[in-house]
């Protein structure tokens, strides 16, 4: 930018919600009045994430309404302990909004100060925790009943009851796919954040301005063209009625699953801030992919083996009832959640498209339906969203402006927003699909 001597003026730093979506797209696409009128009074006001889910309105109530469930109402766990779980669980993703936010409401609901200058000055039972948090973020289909009774058998020091553990498990997987989200989105500190400083270094400065965005006529044809033809690989995706063999389909899903191997190479741990690594322990341990079929490769879960409908939810109904009401209701609005528009489309039914992106995320994790064709990922995920959903499932801290803005050029900010709410709800069911199955194992 230049000045009026010509001199080279610093860009201004990225101010409001997000670093990706203008604050005019967020103010002018949102129902923000509704939302903030009923759901969010009880907040006081509405912070960067809620108004980035206020432009989702029926999936921001349920989101809520499990959120307010976890961490204010009755529940087997002290108030100020779910924060710090939280906070423990978010330092896995380096998420500085969450780890301070959560800092404020931990002290506020009574917890020792001392407790945040680490893990180690928690108390034990709490520091016990590390190893189940460090699965559910990054590896989760290596929980074993075993790491259940580590934590649950009558013996151990400091026991956790089942009671607390689910809830404990439920506040982890909450926490790291918030995460995805706010990394996703490019969610920016509160205003009362910003002030900081070894916490502002850790989120997303950079930001893209809208004119990064395909300006030019011929990359806005380009685009224009590339819904075109997105919306007839859906058509196509509908009528297929080929049937293929159960050995046809098995291939199609390690092909998806070797080839997501291939995606984001730079994965390497970073420098981990002390603000986060006080609160982390083995912070190397990250995603990391299935290897390629092979000798070491971890079974792959089948849905009908376990599912949310048919077995997690039953578990979880018995050990924390509410909860397992509130969140089947919350994956069921966002599987739901449709405006039948595609960027500049309208009546648009979009079903395959959005089952392709969840079931890829549940490909990444190892999931696999038997009933779903996997070639329909490869047909309707361009290379670009492929690397940023995983980037944002699996490794949230190495997203950049740049990902976020190379795929989907014509796509509306909204409609990012809603691939973030299928990814993040995505990732949660994964992680506590693999633990619940655990707990199964333990009590059998
Ligand atoms: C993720 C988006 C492609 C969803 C689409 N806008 C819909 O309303 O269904």
């Amino acid at each position: 930018m230049k000045g009026e001597a010509g001199v080279d003026l610093p860009e201004a730093l990225p101010s409001g919600p997000s670093a990706f979506i203008p604050i005019e797209e967020i103010l002018e696409e949102g129902p923000a009045q509704e939302v903030t009128s009923d759901t969010l009074l009880s907040e006081g006001r509405v912070d960067h994430i809620n108004m980035m889910m206020g432009l989702h309105p029926t999936y921001l109530t349920c989101f809520l309404r499990t959120q307010n469930a976890l961490l204010q109402l009755d529940g087997p766990l002290p108030l100020s302990w779910r924060h710090f779980i939280i906070i423990l669980a978010s330092a896995r993703h380096q998420c500085s909004y969450l780890v301070q936010h959560h800092s404020t409401a931990f002290l506020l609901a009574g917890g020792d100060e001392s407790w945040l200058r680490g893990l180690h000055c928690a108390p034990p039972k709490i520091q016990h925790l590390q190893t189940l948090n460090k699965l559910l973020a990054h590896r989760p289909w290596i929980i074993t009943q075993e790491h259940i009774q580590e934590l649950v058998c009558p013996g151990a020091e400091a026991r956790w009851s089942l009671a607390e553990l689910i809830q404990a498990i439920v506040l982890m997987s909450h926490a790291h796919s918030l995460a995805s989200f706010v990394w996703g989105c490019g969610i920016l500190p509160e205003p009362e954040q910003s002030g900081d400083q070894s916490l502002q270094l850790c989120s997303p400065t950079e930001s893209c301005s809208p004119q990064d965005k395909a300006r030019n006529p011929q990359e806005w044809s380009d685009a224009v063209n590339e819904v075109q033809l997105l919306m007839e690989r859906m058509m196509m995706v509908q009528q297929q009625g080929e049937e293929f063999t159960q050995e046809e389909m098995v291939t199609r899903f390690e092909r998806e699953r070797t080839e997501s191997l291939l995606e984001p190479a730079d994965v390497q741990c970073s420098v981990f801030p002390d603000c986060f690594s006080r609160f982390v322990v083995d912070a190397d341990f990250t995603y990391q992919d299935f290897s390629p079929r092979g000798a070491q490769s971890p079974p792959t879960m089948r849905a009908q083996d376990y599912s949310w409908e048919d077995h997690g939810f039953s578990l979880m109904n018995r050990l924390y009832g509410e909860m397992a009401q509130l969140l089947d209701e919350k994956f069921q609005v966002v599987c739901a959640l449709t405006y039948h528009t595609m960027a500049m489309h309208s009546h648009v039914d979009t079903s395959t498209l959005r089952k392709a992106i969840w079931n890829y995320i549940h490909c990444i994790y190892g999931i696999r339906y038997d009933d779903y064709n996997y070639g329909e990922v490869n047909q309707l995920l361009e290379r670009s969203l492929k690397v940023y959903v995983k980037t944002v499932a699996c490794h949230p801290e190495k997203t950049t402006p740049r990902m976020y803005f190379s795929f989907w050029r014509q796509f509306r900010h909204s409609e990012k927003v809603h691939v973030n709410l299928l990814l993040m709800e995505a990732r949660m069911q994964a992680a506590l699909l693999y633990a619940l199955r655990a707990i199964t194992r333990y009590m059998t």
